[in-house]
């Protein structure tokens, strides 16, 4: 199996989705098409249910109201060619990070250490295969975390703030080195991320969740890749951060109405 192969993203679909922890509506009413290979980033303020929301399309949670499909077919329990991606690289301190990254994978042994193999070269780390998790530093962790979701060729890639507690140079290579995967694989990818700018830099549509829905939608067109001082960069990433930062927090924003 090669893990560089060209897979086909997973369309999304998700119809009048709400979701509620106690008495706290978190998401109402949220509506959203994801055509196929397509990068969506996910912003918003801190509590507004961003990652709610990936956890209902990885089917970790359950929506109380609405539906959501991958691929036409309702999210069930987890699958396999949906790998979620969080800001802790989450790696088993007693395997090694060859070990790690063929987790889950099932065949043969010569197989499985094939597929790691190739996975880490993707993310610049196979030198490294034979080592213990507790020696890397966080960006490498974080991409033995991605070689982890590579090696499973997923369809649809779930990023909940993977770069958040990188340091900024790491960040911005952690991005390029996404978005060559992205395209190289041709999965769907919805990030989430606090950090307007690397939505800019990594999507092509971002939406803002805000007051439990989808309070703003834009396409991104820029060409890629995409030059942080550009002008049209600098428009989207204002038009953004000024959506953002338009409504002044209300302590009780997301109790039910
Ligand atoms: N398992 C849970 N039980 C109870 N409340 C929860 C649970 N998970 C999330 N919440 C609540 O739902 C709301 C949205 O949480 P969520 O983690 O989705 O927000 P977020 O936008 O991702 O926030 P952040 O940017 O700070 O990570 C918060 O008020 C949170 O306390």
């Amino acid at each position: 199996m090669d893990t560089r192969q060209h897979t086909s993203g997973i369309e999304l679909r998700i119809e009048g989705v709400g979701k509620r922890y106690g008495t706290r509506q978190v998401l109402q009413d949220v509506n959203l098409s994801v055509g196929s290979c397509r990068f969506l980033a996910v912003v918003g303020r801190s509590g507004s249910g961003k990652s709610t929301l990936l956890r209902l399309l990885a089917g970790l949670d359950r929506p109380d109201q609405g539906r959501l499909w991958l691929d036409g077919r309702a999210v069930g329990d987890a699958r396999p060619d949906t790998r979620i991606m969080y800001q802790d690289a989450r790696l088993l301190p007693w395997q090694t990070v060859a070990d790690n990254v063929a987790l889950g994978l099932k065949g043969r042994r010569s197989d499985i250490r094939r597929i790691a193999i190739e996975s880490l070269e993707q993310v610049g780390l196979a030198d490294r295969a034979d080592e213990w998790p507790s020696v890397l530093s966080g960006g490498q962790r974080q991409r033995v975390a991605l070689a982890r979701a590579l090696a499973h060729r997923p369809r649809l890639l779930l990023l909940d703030e993977p770069l958040g507690a990188l340091d900024a140079l790491t960040r911005i290579e952690m991005q390029q080195l996404i978005e060559t995967l992205w395209k190289d694989h041709g999965f769907t990818a919805v990030l989430v991320t606090h950090d307007v700018a690397e939505a800019i830099a990594l999507a092509d549509r971002v939406i803002l969740i805000d007051q439990k829905r989808i309070s703003f939608d834009l396409d991104i067109e820029l060409a890629r890749p995409r030059l942080r001082g550009d002008v049209a960069y600098a428009d989207l990433e204002g038009q953004v951060l000024s959506r953002l930062l338009a409504r002044e927090v209300v302590p009780d924003d997301v109790q039910v109405a």
